[in-house]
């Protein structure tokens, strides 16, 4: 039964050590989701490991400890996922991570730990996480394909279009008053959301140049069409 509800943030990995105890299936699994999230200190802490987890450590994406755990492994560590085979150790792992004020994760008792792992979708700046609280994380997994049909890669080309878009409005020199320009800017910004189609313009100039700067009359266009909208 899960002992308590669960509060959803998402992390900035870069420069944080991150522990991996245990160099099966599942911390290979638990450490490329790191490393697609941005971790660039990530050890793993094993006497066996897959080839894929090898694979990596030889590419230097992760820093293989070849050897049993010992409880200083975990010092100075921001993160740490006890994912060994044994759960009396998993269970020690996170206790002794906790008692050092470490956020840790069991992969063999959810409730154990300080936090779960959710399913991922990722599409750029759009990152969706899935999580059923350790109850089914076989739907979590299901519901992230699904996820992945209604919101394909599309959605970092329409966000690229969107961050650029509020970087311009909010940056913007203009003489009206902070009031009126503070409503104007919201309601463009929550009608640009909601464009379905406007965004496309852009997102094919984007997708063309791969360009990370765009000229600004193409957003001006775009914010002069979300202000008339057609009828
Ligand atoms: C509590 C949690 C702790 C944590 O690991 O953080 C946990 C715990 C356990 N999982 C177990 C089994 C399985 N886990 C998966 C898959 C995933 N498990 C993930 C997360 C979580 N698993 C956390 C809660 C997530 C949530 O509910 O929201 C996902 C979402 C993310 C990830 O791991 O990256 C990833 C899908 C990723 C993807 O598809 O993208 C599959 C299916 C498969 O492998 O295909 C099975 C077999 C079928 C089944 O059991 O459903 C067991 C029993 C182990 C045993 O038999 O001994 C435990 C132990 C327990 O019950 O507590
Ligand atoms: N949370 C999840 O998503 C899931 C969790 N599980 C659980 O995860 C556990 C691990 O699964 P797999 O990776 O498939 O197992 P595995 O047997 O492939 O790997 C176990 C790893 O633990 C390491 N290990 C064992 N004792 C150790 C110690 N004292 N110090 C350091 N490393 C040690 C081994 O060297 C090996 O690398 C399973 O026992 C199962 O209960 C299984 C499926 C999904």
């Amino acid at each position: 039964m899960p002992e308590g509800m669960l509060y959803p943030i998402m992390l900035r990995l870069k420069g944080k050590r991150c522990v991996i105890i245990g160099g099966g299936k599942v911390a290979e699994r638990k450490a490329a989701a790191l490393l697609a999230a941005g971790a660039d200190q990530i050890e793993v802490i094993a006497e066996q490991v897959t080839d894929d987890l090898a694979r990596l450590g030889q590419a230097g994406l992760v820093r293989i400890v070849d050897r049993q755990y010992d409880s200083d492994d975990i010092l100075r560590a921001s993160l740490v996922i006890a994912a060994t085979s044994n759960s009396t150790l998993n269970a020690r792992i996170v206790s002794e991570a906790d008692s050092l004020g470490i956020w840790a994760n069991s992969v063999s008792d959810g409730d154990e730990g300080s936090f779960v792992t959710p399913a991922v979708v990722r599409r750029g700046d759009l990152v969706i996480g899935i999580t059923t609280n350790g109850a089914s994380p076989s739907l979590a997994a299901r519901l992230k394909v699904e996820l992945e049909q209604s919101y394909g890669d599309e959605y970092a080309v329409r966000l690229r279009a969107l961050r650029l878009l509020r970087d311009r409005l909010l940056h913007a020199n203009n003489t009206r008053s902070p009031e009126a320009e503070q409503a104007d800017t919201k309601q463009l910004l929550q009608a640009a959301a909601a464009d379905d189609s406007g965004w496309h313009e852009l997102a094919q100039v984007l997708q063309d140049g791969f360009q990370t700067e765009l000229n600004p009359m193409l957003i001006d266009r775009w914010i002069e069409r979300l202000r008339k909208p057609r009828t």
